[in-house]
């Protein structure tokens, strides 16, 4: 009798880790941004009417926020260089949303072009008189190792991720700090939690990111209403790879594979929406195994410095071969 009940007890204990296991590899969000999915503030209820500017807004990501912002009703900025694009994603706003075309500001904008940044600041505040959100998005990565790669694409790497979000972020907070309120969101990565090869510029520039924001924040302690959140992303299906810097500044990828195994774009637009208006310092939006990786490198980095050299290696031979470089990460490979 004793025995029975001891081995019912041990089955509901293994039945009770699957379904804890199950739902831990389930998630694709760090704990305190799915609480707050489940049960904080909701975009559509806070993004209404906000001015939301947002930068590298042709494609991907940015993208689709801009059709996610303009569906909630939020007036939206949307900078990148390439005007026609920029048109070509407000038309689709609008035909998505109850925006009118005046609630729309397309604004060419070159994240490297400093020089220009305070007048496009001024720009956005003329047409709409403030600016309630930034979302730093605008950016590029990188795949290239480090012994094949000229030093003039970490100084490309750094202008443009870096700097670039820095000088605009310059001009904008200047207004924040008049109106003592806003919102500075940056699309980081979770490359600028952790190392990972092939990306050594790209992590460089994602930690500097952290590193200024992390230190930005308590600079602003005297202005509670003016928030820094932190994005970090792992693997989301955009133009990324097509972009990407290589060993050279004149060269592109050849081959840039299968994306499909990557999350979808709106599901990670959508968990930045919620780190937005649920005022979030930083939240982790990504599948397993970079999710895993991001709670190894921050409490047991030993591991996690070990789990990388494992699944850099994947990594490497992924590249060398011509498929996507976190391919065999997923559950389904295509390439
Ligand atoms: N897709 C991912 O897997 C992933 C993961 C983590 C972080 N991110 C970050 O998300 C952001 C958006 O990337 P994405 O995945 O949508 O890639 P993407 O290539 O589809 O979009 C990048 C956007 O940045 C713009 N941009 C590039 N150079 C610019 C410049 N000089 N001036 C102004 N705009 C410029 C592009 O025109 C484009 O609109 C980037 O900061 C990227 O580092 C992406």
């Amino acid at each position: 009798m004793e025995w029975a009940a001891l081995l019912l007890l041990a089955l509901a204990l293994c039945a009770l880790l699957y379904l804890l296991g199950r739902w831990l590899l389930g998630l694709d969000g760090d704990l305190t941004l799915l609480w707050a999915e489940w049960r904080g503030k909701r975009p559509e209820n806070e993004l209404p009417d906000k001015v939301v500017w947002v930068t590298g807004a042709s494609s991907g990501i940015g993208e689709e926020l801009a059709y996610q912002l303009a569906k909630i009703g939020a007036l939206v900025v949307l900078s990148a260089r390439r005007e026609n694009e920029l048109e070509r994603v407000k038309q689709k706003c609008l035909e998505i949303s109850n925006l009118s075309s005046k609630d729309i500001l397309v604004l060419p904008l070159d994240l490297t072009d400093r020089s220009s940044h305070e007048a496009a600041t001024k720009t956005v505040l003329q047409h709409f008189g403030r600016i309630d959100v930034l979302v730093n998005n605008g950016g590029r990565s990188q795949r290239s190792l480090f012994v094949d790669t000229k030093v003039e694409v970490y100084a490309a790497i750094m202008e443009l991720n870096y700097l670039g979000t820095v000088s605009l972020t310059k001009h904008v907070l200047n207004h924040m700090v008049q109106r003592e309120k806003g919102k500075i969101v940056t699309m980081s990565s979770v490359m600028g939690i952790m190392g990972a090869p092939l990306a050594t510029g790209y992590c460089a520039s994602k930690h500097a990111l952290q590193g200024f924001f992390n230190s930005l924040r308590p600079e602003l302690g005297e202005y509670p209403e003016i928030i820094i959140t932190t994005i970090c992303p792992g693997p989301v299906q955009s133009k990324i790879i097509h972009n990407v810097f290589t060993e050279d500044l004149s060269k592109s990828l050849d081959n840039t594979g299968d994306q499909s195994h990557k999350m979808p774009t709106d599901r990670c637009v959508r968990l930045t929406l919620v780190s937005m208006v649920n005022d979030l310092k930083e939240a982790w939006i990504s599948d397993h195994p970079y999710l895993a990786v991001c709670y190894l490198w921050q409490y047991a980095p030993t591991w996690a410095w070990w789990l990388m050299n494992k699944m850099g290696k994947i990594r490497i031979q992924n590249f060398k071969s011509g498929v996507d470089a976190d391919i065999s990460y997923s559950q389904k490979k295509k390439a």
